[in-house]
């Protein structure tokens, strides 16, 4: 069963009085272990359906299924369960917490899942560990390069052991050579760690780590690359 899967997905904003067809009747299966990139010109749509697929936005009109689950048909508690347990967010200005270090900024959401203290320090080390910022654990996001804080937000959104992460040009506000690092630390963790990834990006070196490039144009998908390799 997929992880998620969307099908003919709308969806509308209104602007003044004309409206903006952001997605025109998208349908897509992300599947364990997928590594996704979500290609296509500023406007064409990533960010809106990046929002849906990771349930902090709602379609305006087509089905979105979590395990095989009608999200339409959840409370907003559960919908929220999803969110905080199930899929982890990465965005291009990290998004961190500035009073908190970096320790403290990737133990959060294991606060607000309500995992004891001992279990919290021991996931927040490891996580730590594996994005290699061992030695930076008590520094704050403004000791940090931009660099270092995107990997702070790669491992809080990784602590709660996600199906799926979901980052939003995850190397926008980064320099090429940082960037790369960044995805091959994604890849890494695809491929040791089994996390599914699905990432937009307008930049043709980043796109090229993923396995499956969705390529949008308009709010429509005119192309989909499978098995690029990673
Ligand atoms: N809240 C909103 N209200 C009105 N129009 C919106 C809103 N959000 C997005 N849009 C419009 O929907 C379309 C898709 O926007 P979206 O941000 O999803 O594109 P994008 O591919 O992520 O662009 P970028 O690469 O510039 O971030 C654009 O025409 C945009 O102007």
């Amino acid at each position: 069963m997929p992880v998620l899967k969307i099908e003919d997905i709308h969806k509308d904003y209104l602007l003044g009085k004309s409206v903006i067809h952001a997605l025109k009747g998208l349908s897509l299966s992300v599947e364990k272990g997928d590594f996704i990139s979500v290609v296509g010109p500023s406007g064409c749509g990533k960010t809106t359906l990046l929002n849906i697929l990771g349930c902090i936005d709602k379609p305006s009109s087509g089905r979105v299924y979590f395990r095989g689950e009608d999200l339409s048909k959840m409370t907003d508690n559960q919908e929220a369960d999803i969110r905080l347990r199930e899929i982890g967010f990465i965005f291009q200005s990290f998004n961190l917490v500035p009073v908190l270090s970096c320790s403290e900024n990737i133990e959060f959401p294991l606060i607000l899942a309500g995992v004891p203290k001992k279990e919290r320090r021991r996931r927040t080390a490891r996580l730590v560990e594996i994005v290699g910022l061992a030695d930076f654990a008590e520094h704050k996001p403004d000791e940090l390069s931009g660099g270092q804080r995107q990997r702070v937000a790669i491992a809080r959104a990784l602590v709660n052991n996600p199906s799926l992460v979901i980052a939003d040009e995850p190397t926008a506000n980064l320099d090429s050579e940082t960037g790369n690092s960044i995805l091959e630390t994604m890849n890494r963790l695809n491929r040791e760690e089994k996390v599914t990834f699905i990432f937009s990006t307008h930049n043709p070196e980043i796109m090229q780590y993923a396995r499956t490039i969705i390529h949008l144009k308009d709010g429509a998908v005119t192309r989909v690359d499978q098995g690029v390799p990673a």
